[in-house]
């Protein structure tokens, strides 16, 4: 099973895919999923910038088109800042697929700087319990 160091590789490989020419802003994020694999994501950015997708939403697509059906664990990584905290939109999307005790791992070139789960990225979400 992945740890959170093999977490942090993975998104740092994956920080290297990314297409970011507009942001110069390179992000990578590796989520350990319930059938054990590390899936991988980068950010892809477009001429037309709110088009461009998170490293995060990429790698839950992976995870989807995988089989997979839930984070068990996930990593965020960007050289270029010291801790990358996902965006709002991936904090909802993050959520979709995991529990409220999810961890997510932090970080920077050290390795995993700071554990934060899900629930404390996103306080009172919206959630399946809402829509019944
Ligand atoms: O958690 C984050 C935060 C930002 N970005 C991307 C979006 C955009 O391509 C670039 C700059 O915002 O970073 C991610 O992929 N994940
Ligand atoms: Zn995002």
């Amino acid at each position: 099973m992945a740890s959170p160091s093999d977490l942090f590789s993975a998104a740092r490989a994956a920080s290297e895919k990314a297409y970011a020419p507009y942001s110069k802003f390179p992000v990578g994020a590796a989520i350990l999923a319930d059938d054990g694999t590390v899936y991988a994501g980068a950010n892809v950015e477009n001429l037309a910038y709110p088009e461009g997708i998170c490293a995060e939403g990429v790698a839950i697509g992976h995870m989807i088109m995988g089989g997979a059906k839930a984070i068990k664990a996930v990593a965020v990584y960007a050289p270029r800042l010291a801790l990358c905290s996902p965006c709002g939109g991936c904090r909802q999307k993050l959520a979709e697929f995991s529990d409220k005790a999810t961890e997510v791992y932090l970080c920077d070139d050290g390795g995993v700087r700071e554990t934060v789960t899900v629930a404390a990225l996103l306080p009172h979400a919206f959630d399946t319990e809402d829509i019944g």
